[in-house]
């Protein structure tokens, strides 16, 4: 059994993020991987202009108070200065309006008293007060955005504001879901004794899909050996990274390992020091031939619904993370809580409670899940968004500890 953090290192060490570039309108970035560096022709600000509504002046002139001065000119945003200020005279301005010629400092409206043409400044400004001067933030032709990072509202302002059109985003990986049972059926499908929903499949494409991924369910596969081939074959022509659950612990219909090694890959991990979710096989098929597998990542999940969960989560998450071209933040988020109940484990795999974590005042807290901690038990395992760590070696950490848990997204 591999620690968990070895496991995690080796996998990221695998991965080869996807490279291939297309272009998106501005709006369809979003959630997207940028592909390229990005930069502006414009200064930010584009021009020298006000951050208050209020009167352009000379510093010169109110350096001291009270000052009256002379209005020479209205200047609301997107209009254009036509005077050239002069010693004594000031420009009504509003916020965003172009500073004009011989002005250096803006006095906000609070501060004046107006009287017909004249304005008394009764306070006096810093120099340069609430100017917003071209270049100030960002100056043309310099990186504005990297490559690597994952594109929310704040980029999306930034590439409107650089016109930048289209966006260069990679490609979104596209990742094949297999369901390995003999037991499994559809979801539409009545079931017959010992039969259950093939409930992983929704599951992991939901996971996929909210990490921007592309999944490719590709149905349930008998446990057959050649079924099992087949299907792993066929999964690798059309997909960036094939997850399976199911057929990967000990049982005498657990093929995946068998065919994975048939097909030539090289199998890398097949258990984590990880409850639930001890079963995993991690391979490559660096060295098969055809074109379609060449270092292609290959997850088998155990078949377990929560046990599939928590091993996407701790594991496939940062491969795909790292496969969909982002180049930091591969690793799940992990936050320190008090939680308010005991946490018990069997010490010899690192132990992950699923439950509520709340934000207080005082930082987190944990409230573990009500009924059985079962890796069966998918049904107590929603509404829930965190995983409590238990530590490998320990068995018991008592209510009113600090401990880590790793946070599920639940942004959508
Ligand atoms: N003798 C041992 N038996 C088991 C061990 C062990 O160490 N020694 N490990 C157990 C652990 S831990 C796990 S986890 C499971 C994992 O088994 P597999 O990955 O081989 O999964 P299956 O046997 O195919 O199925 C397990 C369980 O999950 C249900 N399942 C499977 N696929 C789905 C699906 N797509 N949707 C919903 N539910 C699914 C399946 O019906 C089984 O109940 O092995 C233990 N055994
Ligand atoms: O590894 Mo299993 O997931 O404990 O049920
Ligand atoms: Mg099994």
């Amino acid at each position: 059994m591999v620690p968990a953090n070895d496991a995690e290192t080796l996998i990221l060490d695998l991965v080869r993020p996807v490279e291939d570039i297309e272009t998106v309108t501005v709006e369809d970035s979003l959630g997207r991987v940028l592909g390229r560096a990005i930069s502006s022709q414009l200064d930010f600000p584009h021009w020298d202009n006000s951050a208050m509504d209020g009167y352009a002046v000379r510093y010169g002139d109110v350096a001291t108070v009270p000052a009256q001065l002379t209005v020479v000119e209205e200047i609301p945003a997107g209009q254009v200065p036509q005077s050239t200020l002069r010693s004594g005279e000031a420009a009504r301005i509003f916020t965003g309006g172009l500073l004009p010629a011989g002005a250096d400092t803006i006095v906000i409206q609070e501060k004046t008293q107006r009287d017909g043409e004249q304005v008394t400044v009764l306070a006096s400004p810093a120099e340069q007060a609430f100017v917003r001067k071209q270049g100030s933030f960002y100056q043309a032709g310099a990186e504005l955005l990297g490559p690597g990072i994952r594109i929310g509202a704040s980029e999306i302002a930034v590439l409107a504001a650089a016109q930048c059109v289209p966006v260069p985003v990679y490609r979104r990986p596209r990742v094949a879901i297999l369901s390995t049972g003999d037991e499994l059926v559809d979801i539409k499908q009545s079931l017959g004794p010992g039969q259950i929903v093939d409930s992983n499949r929704y599951a992991l494409a939901a996971l996929i899909a909210q990490l921007g991924a592309m999944p490719v369910p590709l149905g349930i596969v008998p446990d057959q050996k050649e079924a099992t081939r087949q299907a792993i074959a066929d999964a690798l022509t059309q997909a960036d990274m094939v997850i399976s659950s199911g057929g990967v612990s000990v049982g005498d219909y657990d093929y995946v390992d068998q065919i994975l090694a048939e097909l030539g890959a090289t199998i890398h991990i097949r258990s984590v020091a990880v409850k639930p979710g001890k079963p995993l096989t991690v391979a490559t098929f660096d060295h098969s031939e055809g074109d379609h597998s060449e270092g292609k990542l290959y997850f088998g999940l155990p078949g377990n619904p929560v046990s599939s969960l928590v091993s996407f989560w701790r594991f496939v998450q940062p491969a795909l993370r790292k496969l969909s071209g982002l180049n930091t933040g591969w690793s799940p988020t992990f936050v320190w809580a008090i939680t308010d109940s005991d946490l018990k484990a069997g010490g010899k795999r690192e132990t992950y409670l699923w439950g509520q974590l709340v934000s207080a005042d005082d930082g987190y807290r944990f409230t573990l899940a009500a009924g059985g901690h079962s890796s069966g038990n998918l049904v107590n395992l929603s509404r829930t968004n965190g995983l409590a760590q238990v530590p490998l070696g320990e068995t018991m950490i008592q209510a009113g500890s600090l401990i880590r848990v790793l946070m599920l997204d639940r942004s959508i």
